[in-house]
């Protein structure tokens, strides 16, 4: 059977300089493949080669296939077709990705009316499921609430709320979780994890906290410099690393980086 995403031989150059170097790897639908590396490594870049928005001067090479169908041949009308279907997206920043002018439920409902062919009701009924579902009228958010008036965590959820809204088969969440303190990120996380496994979701995670990796991830890929240099289930590569740089990588955490960039790691360059 294929995966659900097959990513074959990627690589991304910029202007000056490569960036990524032919990544190969896949996923399958409910299952959490979480991509590590210290800061500058190319994860980012990584996710936005999956959604079609890199930056101008950026170039992609190889295959990303997803559902078969190989996303670096779309053209622009097609990527609109498929983020926000297909393909879902969270960010870090909720505030930047939200309208401060526009109430959280007629946000919800503008990301439905966009993509589904619901009628007014039903697009109530399922904004108010979604925010049910997300946790945020649990936690006393009405529909009528402004982003201003939530806090981070709940802008977060209503964010999720979004991303979820078109039953996406892969999700992508680049350091979704990385500015909600430890509490509200775990919940976070588990909301999502138990969306992987219901809807058979796939979900492709960013994240510095090795921690949340370690519990939620099924797989996990290791990049230094835009190069893979190890990937594997999430057992093996945290309890047997192969590749010094992974090493470092846990050690650091280990030793209270957890939940700050991993940045740079002075000792340790990947061999040509
Ligand atoms: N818009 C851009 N223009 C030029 N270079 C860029 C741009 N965005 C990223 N880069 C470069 O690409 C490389 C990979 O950056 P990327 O943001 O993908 O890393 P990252 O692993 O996501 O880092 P972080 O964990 O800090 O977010 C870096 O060397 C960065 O300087």
């Amino acid at each position: 059977m294929t995966s659900l995403l097959q990513v074959m031989d990627l690589s991304v150059h910029s202007l000056a300089r490569p960036i990524l170097h032919a990544l190969s790897f896949t996923l399958e639908a409910g299952k959490i493949l979480a991509v590590i590396g210290e800061s500058g490594s190319g994860k980012s870049t990584l996710a936005l080669s999956l959604m079609g928005l890199l930056p101008a001067g950026f170039q992609p090479h190889g295959e990303i296939r997803l559902n078969d169908e190989n996303l670096l041949t779309l053209t622009e009308p097609q990527w609109c077709q498929i983020r926000g279907n297909t393909l879902g997206m969270i960010f870090q920043e909720p505030m930047s990705a939200l309208n401060p002018m526009r109430r959280i439920g007629a946000q919800i409902a503008d990301t439905l009316r966009l993509h589904t062919i619901l009628t007014r009701s039903e697009i109530r009924d399922q904004t108010l499921a979604l925010m049910e579902q997300v946790g945020l009228l649990k936690a006393g958010v009405n529909e009528r609430a402004y982003p201003h008036q939530l806090s981070g965590g709940q802008r977060q959820r209503a964010l999720l709320a979004m991303a979820l809204a078109c039953k996406p088969a892969l999700l992508i969440a680049d350091e979704f979780t990385t500015a909600l303190d430890a509490r509200t990120r775990a919940d976070v996380m588990t909301l999502v994890n138990q969306h992987t496994q219901t809807h058979r979701m796939a979900l492709l995670m960013i994240s510095h906290d090795l921690g949340l990796v370690r519990h939620h991830a099924d797989h996990v890929l290791v990049l230094k410099d835009g190069i893979c240099v190890e990937q594997g289930p999430t057992v093996s590569i945290f309890d047997a690393p192969a590749h010094p740089y992974t090493q470092a990588l846990l050690a650091m955490s280990l030793h209270g980086a957890a939940h700050t960039p991993l940045t740079r790691l002075p000792f340790y360059t990947v061999p040509a």
